[in-house]
């Protein structure tokens, strides 16, 4: 295994996975290892309980799981999760990370085009969605369908893991270098600091003005494993510019939006959406998420390829402009070049995508 520090390739965690130290009962799907994550599957039982939770130091989730439990589901035939409630379930894959290899994890962007928050708990665990250098020990995922109901069995994908070692996110120095080299979002007004600018695209001058999606209440399910089932108009309400390009967020309301930019991940890189300035509160990116090396690269059929915004106003409703900066792009190194990139041959669901719902609805 190589030292370098830095995002692990799809090879180097199919070595990790030979090596010990991912373990799973059973054999990684075809397409699970990503160019750079690996996908989580759900395990057998999902545990209804009352309350989200962290356990802390010297507490193990199945002890805390015991104490919070409302009832047990089985998944081996598939469930539905219903919206609103929290279940944790077992997954799959087990952990056993050499020193110096941590982790994070984030929901696929498919989950979260679904509004199915979903975050990874560790045993001792302090925090969501962080796995410390050296874990070893099982993983275990939180979900709750906030829009949707969703259908899922033993197997389904819903989240991602990222392996690393050492800190290889890029400075503000090397964002600009980066950017001045590779265009990493095309924009001639592009802000680069600690990560690239992403704005909201509220003119959909490119789609006849469809500008988004507001989310449809009491919805029919969503089977999370089968694509290009459902209609879109079942789930979603089609919203267009008036032009005004602005938009008012209902804070009880779920969005899909797209950003202004066409973006950019060099095949040396990954990058992860974060929201613009955690201290702008009135609104967010929601599930933010992990961008494949090679998304929206020329080289990989991904040219113009937009980044897709989950929003979500918080307390009150909150009046968003077109070109109103929302999210941010911060890049780090790949350990090593992947062999395969986003799009290339991978059934890729969104390279080139610009307004784009999930893989579940049919795409007209
Ligand atoms: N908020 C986000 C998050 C991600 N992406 C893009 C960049 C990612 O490289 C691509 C795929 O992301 P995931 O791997 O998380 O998505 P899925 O696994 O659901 O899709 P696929 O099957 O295509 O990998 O989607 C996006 O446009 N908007």
């Amino acid at each position: 295994m190589t030292s370098a520090t830095g995002i692990y390739s799809a090879r180097m965690i199919n070595q990790m996975h030979q090596d010990g130290a991912i373990i799973s009962a059973q054999p990684f799907d075809a397409d699970q290892v990503q160019p750079a994550s690996l996908d989580l599957r759900l395990g057998t039982i999902a545990y209804r309980v009352r309350a989200s939770f962290l356990p802390g130091p010297k507490t193990s989730v199945m002890k805390r799981i015991e104490d919070l439990k409302l009832h047990q589901i089985n998944l081996g035939d598939g469930a539905v999760l219903e919206r609103g409630c929290v279940y944790i379930v077992p997954l799959m894959e087990e952990l056993a990370l050499p020193e110096g290899v941590s982790a994070t994890t984030n929901p696929k962007s498919s989950t979260g085009r679904l509004d199915i928050f979903t975050r990874v708990i560790t045993d001792e665990g302090r925090a969501f969605d962080t796995v410390p250098a050296g874990y070893k020990g099982k993983l275990y995922l939180e979900i709750s369908p906030r829009t949707f109901p969703a259908l899922v069995r033993q197997g389904s994908r819903l989240s991602q893991i990222r392996f690393r070692s050492g800190d290889s996110r890029l400075s503000v120095a090397e964002h600009k270098e980066l950017h001045a080299k590779e265009t990493l979002v095309f924009d001639d007004d592009a802000i680069v600091e600690q990560g690239v600018s992403l704005s909201i695209d509220l003119l959909g001058s490119d789609r006849g003005g469809l500008i988004g999606y507001r989310s449809k209440r009491h919805t029919a399910v969503v089977d999370v494993d089968k694509k290009a089932a459902l209609d879109i108009l079942d789930f979603w309400e089609p919203l267009h510019d008036r032009g005004t390009g602005e938009l008012i967020l209902d804070p009880d309301e779920f969005y899909i939006l797209v950003s202004r930019e066409a973006v950019h991940v060099p095949p040396d890189y990954a990058a992860e959406m974060v929201p613009f300035d955690p201290l702008v509160g009135e609104f967010r990116v929601h599930y933010a998420g992990f961008f494949d090396p090679g998304f929206g690269h020329a080289g990989a059929a991904g040219a113009g390829s937009r980044a897709v915004l989950e929003v979500r106003s918080r307390e009150v409703p909150f009046l968003v402009e077109h070109g109103q900066t929302i999210g941010r792009l911060v890049y780090e190194r790949m350990a090593e070049r992947p062999d395969n990139l986003y799009g290339a041959d991978l059934g890729s669901n969104y390279q080139g995508q610009h307004l784009k719902l999930s893989k579940h609805f049919k795409q007209n």
